[in-house]
């Protein structure tokens, strides 16, 4: 069963909004960051990866966001164009910000970390004169991302483009994204979130970032159920839990639940596995999948970006994700 209700004929499917930055990946692997020499260099950010793969799905994909005035801003642009992404919504900074960076670790496939490099960032410059309406109302979905609710004026443009998805019977996905770096205080940090949240129609995110929202409200301790519940009073018809290696979990409004399995693989690296899941999970709901065959889509993408080194780059196209589905073991859900 599929909770959503997707409005027909308009000119795009998706419009991502928030952070384009730039991924280091190290080339060296199962070492620390400190004996390390060498990056890779990937357009990365997680709602940038996560427009990447609806893309390259086949999504009629947009952006809205802010990329800096250099070398790294127009790599960024330049390869958002080269995988069809729409960047009309793509605005350049003038202030000087620069792209944010994320320095990226393999010591080993199940110890990898992110070394954020985010101060004066252009992607949190993005201001709600610069989130168009006109933009908006052309898309049947809107993803945003927790991370750039961090800092005035993006945090605005983000409540103004949920405002205007609203409006105009855009379907919002909130994928939690949170990055602790990113925040000076854990109560801004959920206050925010859990604001954002009540204006979205599908919450996904790990059962750490939905613990970080309950904690505010003193609620410690609580189930997945109890999550995906407090949200149905609000405008969510879905909410998807995430546990790593363990699966990941939905509830409906109607009270529905699904559980996902992993698709097993030889994991180079944990990171990316989010933001691919979002994407395959995303255009399976869109697609006319429903619940736990778009969950699986994620889980089968996912498996794929987290074999390879890079997150964007590696986001896989349909025939891969097929291919992976019908191919890959399937290890039923431990949640
Ligand atoms: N070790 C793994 N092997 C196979 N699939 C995985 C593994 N870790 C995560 N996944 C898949 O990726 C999804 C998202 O991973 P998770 O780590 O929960 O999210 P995030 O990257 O946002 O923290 C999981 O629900 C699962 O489907
Ligand atoms: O989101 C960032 O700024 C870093 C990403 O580009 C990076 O690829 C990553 O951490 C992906 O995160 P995940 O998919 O949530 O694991």
């Amino acid at each position: 069963m599929n909770p959503l209700k997707f409005v027909k004929d308009r000119p795009l499917d998706i419009i991502a909004v928030g952070r384009l930055c730039i991924d280091l990946n190290s080339n060296e692997t199962n070492r620390p960051m400190e004996e390390t020499n060498t990056f890779t260099k990937y357009v990365g950010g997680s709602p940038a990866n996560i427009a990447i793969g609806s893309a390259r799905l086949g999504q009629k994909t947009g952006f809205i966001g802010k990329v800096a005035d250099d070398q790294m801003g127009r790599f960024i642009t330049n390869y958002l164009k080269k995988n069809n992404i729409d960047t009309k919504g793509v605005t350049v900074d003038q202030s000087g910000a620069v792209t944010g960076l994320a320095f990226t670790e393999i010591k080993s496939p199940a110890e990898c970390s992110i070394l954020l490099y985010r101060d004066n960032v252009a992607d949190l410059k993005l201001h709600p004169s610069e989130v168009e309406e006109d933009y908006i109302k052309q898309s049947k979905a809107l993803l945003i991302s927790g991370t750039a609710l961090a800092k005035s004026p993006s945090r605005e443009a983000v409540f103004l483009a949920l405002e205007y998805a609203i409006k105009h019977k855009v379907t919002v996905f909130f994928d939690l994204d949170y990055r602790p770096y990113t925040w000076t205080d854990e109560s801004e940090t959920a206050v925010y979130y859990n604001l954002a949240a009540e204006k979205c129609d599908v919450i996904i995110g790990t059962r750490e970032e939905f613990n970080m929202m309950e904690k505010l409200l003193n609620i410690d301790e609580s189930d997945d159920h109890y999550t995906a519940s407090r949200w149905f009073s609000y405008r969510a018809d879905l909410v998807v839990i995430k546990h790593g290696g363990a699966g990941s979990i939905a509830y409906t409004k109607d009270n529905e639940s699904h559980r996902s399995g992993i698709f097993k693989t030889n994991v180079l690296k944990t990171f990316g596995a989010g933001d691919s899941y979002a994407s395959a999970f995303i255009y399976g709901l869109m697609n006319g999948k429903d619940v736990s065959e778009a969950m699986k889509m994620g889980s089968a993408s996912a498996s794929i970006v987290i074999s390879r080194h890079s997150c964007s780059d590696a986001m896989p196209t349909k025939e891969e994700l097929i291919n992976q589905m019908e191919t890959a073991v399937y290890e039923p859900v431990q949640v």
